[in-house]
């Protein structure tokens, strides 16, 4: 491309400056150790909080609540270096992050002495042509008049340089130490982290293969302004002689802005109220002990007041603060009225307000064959699996609207809410209108900020699995057989993942991922990549699955007909 000419006059402004001041080169790095140590110092292990946990040192992290088999530290008591990282668990943090960041910097730094020549930098000016003339294909060049812009207004454009060079290592560090005292650990921090720490690989591997020019260094025929280093807003970061001036593109300023951003725009229930229906075994109370450990507020609701209890002592055991409020409500949610009841217990000690996020997770299935059912049963089937939800969703959303509440409603339906098998004549049906209602209400309660979820989770290890077996057809069994099962507390961890992510249709294996991405109707995409990738693998082999399953079926006729006889379910013919 032939660079169009000057359009703006370089501004008269003080001579561009090789750097930041003297003061800066002094105060920065002042800036970081303070904040370091402030970090420390804010995550100290307060004396009481060891005596809890009773292990000698370094216990575990403090939302594992389960002792786990510790090995026997008691000889390093006297280890200066392990009482201080006990005392001070941020400390370790701190190493994480300069080991991360720091080699990051140094590996950098020793790619621009050691690599950086003339030949180097043609490449990185190719390459930053290159990306320039690509964008000018696809119409998005807006880069230059951007700064043009700015260059026009020098305030605004002095402000965010200085932002630019000088809150991104402080901000990474008081992000890093908030979430790392407010957030459960190995669950939210831990790859929170990590993903900073690959950020900084990924970032790495790309400009060390693909060297690239930032557009301020290009030659002055593309109209670019070095506007960072001018007027002096560089920072002792950024303007010395070993910093990889090519090491611009992938830009980690960006990258930790947006995983940073994200984390913290994140749902998180920590210090929410939670209700979760049918929280006393299962899925309910695996997803209501995370909540707990997370920080939440946990009301559960189920009819059995014994698992109720039970279950209720299992979450105090979860307990992450002083503050939390855990309460257990006996109810039968299978009307209106009762499902009201049971959302005004739940509120009445939070002031009459609504919860901020309901999980749905009541629900039953008795698997058997169509003909085998009693009437009442294929009924029943309508209660546990949809009324069961939707009248709680009911009375919630009101509730929300009344008071003018945002919230959270995740709904619990069932790979047997995409797809079906033998057997679940009773069940599926009602986890298919589940989705319907789902599906319907995303849009509708838009008009209130009512962000609504559904979980399609595969077969769950549990009591109810161990009592639908009983009555589980053998055909059933047979072709559940190709369904990996989950334990609660996985598809738990895949729900919340899902939540935090904001998806809409929430699945908990790969197989749950095929039926939901090729099963979409007009519902949103997690993905647009990878739920192409899962319908187009869906397409090509769910109907193999599907002859093969029809085949089974029709295989198995002879013994279903003795045993319809056996049973005495043939008496009429
Ligand atoms: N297990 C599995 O393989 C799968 C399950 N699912 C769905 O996930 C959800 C949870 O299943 P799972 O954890 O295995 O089941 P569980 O039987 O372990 O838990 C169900 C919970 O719902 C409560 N409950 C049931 N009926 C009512 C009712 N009428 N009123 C109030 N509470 C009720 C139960 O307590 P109580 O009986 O005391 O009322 C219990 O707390 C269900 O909706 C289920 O359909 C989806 C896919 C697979
Ligand atoms: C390439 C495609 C391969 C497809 C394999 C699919 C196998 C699906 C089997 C159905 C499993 C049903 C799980 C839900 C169980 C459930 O909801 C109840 N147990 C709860 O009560």
């Amino acid at each position: 491309m032939s660079p169009a000419p000057a359009l703006v006059q370089p501004i008269e402004s003080p001579p561009p400056s090789s750097g930041s001041s003297a003061l800066g080169l002094f105060l920065e790095p002042l800036i970081v150790i303070t904040l370091l140590t402030a970090g420390v110092w804010f995550n100290r292990r307060l004396s009481q909080e060891g005596s809890r946990s009773g292990s000698p040192l370094l216990p575990g992290t403090p939302d594992s609540p389960t002792p786990e088999k510790k090995r026997d530290t008691s000889r390093y008591a006297n280890n200066w270096i392990s009482r201080a990282a006990y005392r001070f668990p941020f400390l370790l943090e701190v190493l994480y992050w300069a080991l991360t960041y720091w080699i990051y910097q140094i590996a950098r730094a020793i790619s621009a002495v050691l690599f950086i020549d003339e030949g180097t930098v043609d490449t990185a000016r190719k390459h930053g042509i290159q990306l320039l003339d690509f964008e000018r294909t696809l119409g998005i060049q807006y880069e230059h008049s951007v700064q043009v812009w700015f260059i026009q207004r020098p305030l605004a454009m002095n402000a965010l340089n200085r932002v630019y060079s000088f809150i991104h290592i402080p901000a990474t560090i008081m992000f890093l130490a908030y979430f790392y005292h407010t957030q459960p650990f190995s669950r939210i921090y831990a790859p929170i982290r990590r993903t900073l720490a690959l950020a900084n690989l990924l970032a790495f591997v790309v400009f060390t293969l693909w060297p690239c020019m930032p557009p301020r260094l290009l030659p002055v025929s593309y109209r670019f302004v070095d506007s960072v280093h001018r007027n002096g807003q560089g920072s002792v970061w950024t303007t010395n002689k070993f910093c990889n001036q090519f090491a611009a593109m992938p830009s980690l300023h960006f990258g930790y802005s947006l995983i940073v951003g994200l984390s913290l725009f994140a749902w998180s229930p920590k210090d929410k109220h939670c209700y979760v229906a049918g929280g006393s075994s299962g899925l309910g109370l695996a997803v209501a002990k995370e909540l707990a450990s997370q920080g939440a507020h946990v009301s559960i609701v189920a009819r059995d007041k014994g698992r109720l209890t039970a279950a209720l002592g299992e979450i105090e055991s979860c307990r992450a603060s002083e503050d939390q409020v855990f309460q257990s409500f006996s109810h039968s949610l299978f009307t209106a009225d009762e499902s009201r009841a049971a959302l005004e217990d739940v509120v009445a000690k939070h002031d009459g307000l609504s919860p901020d996020a309901i999980f749905l997770c009541a629900g039953k299935s008795v698997p058997k064959f169509f003909l085998e059912y009693t009437d009442e049963e294929l009924y029943e089937g309508m209660d546990y699996g949809y009324w069961c939800q939707a009248w709680t969703a009911r009375a919630a959303t009101r509730m929300m609207v009344q008071q003018g509440r945002k919230g959270k409603i995740v709904f619990v339906s069932s790979l047997l809410g995409m797809m079906t098998i033998p057997g679940y004549a009773s069940y599926a049906p009602a986890k298919h209108a589940l989705r319907g209602l789902a599906d319907m209400l995303r849009m509708e309660l838009l008009l209130y900020n009512i962000d609504v979820h559904i979980f399609f989770p595969p077969t769950m290890y549990g009591s109810a699995l161990d009592e639908e077996k009983k009555t589980r057809p053998w055909i059933t069994t047979k072709l559940e057989e190709s369904d990996d099962a989950l334990t609660p507390e996985q598809a738990t961890a895949a729900l919340l993942k899902g939540i935090r992510r904001g998806q809409y249709h929430i699945s908990g294996n790969f197989i749950t991922d095929l039926f939901r991405a090729s099963s979409r109707e007009a519902a949103p995409r997690n993905n647009w990549l990878l739920d192409g990738v899962y319908d187009l693998i869906a397409y090509i082999s769910i109907p193999f699955w599907l002859s093969g399953v029809d085949k089974q079926v029709r295989a198995h006729r002879e013994q279903h007909l003795q045993y319809l006889a056996d049973n005495g379910l043939l008496s009429r013919s």
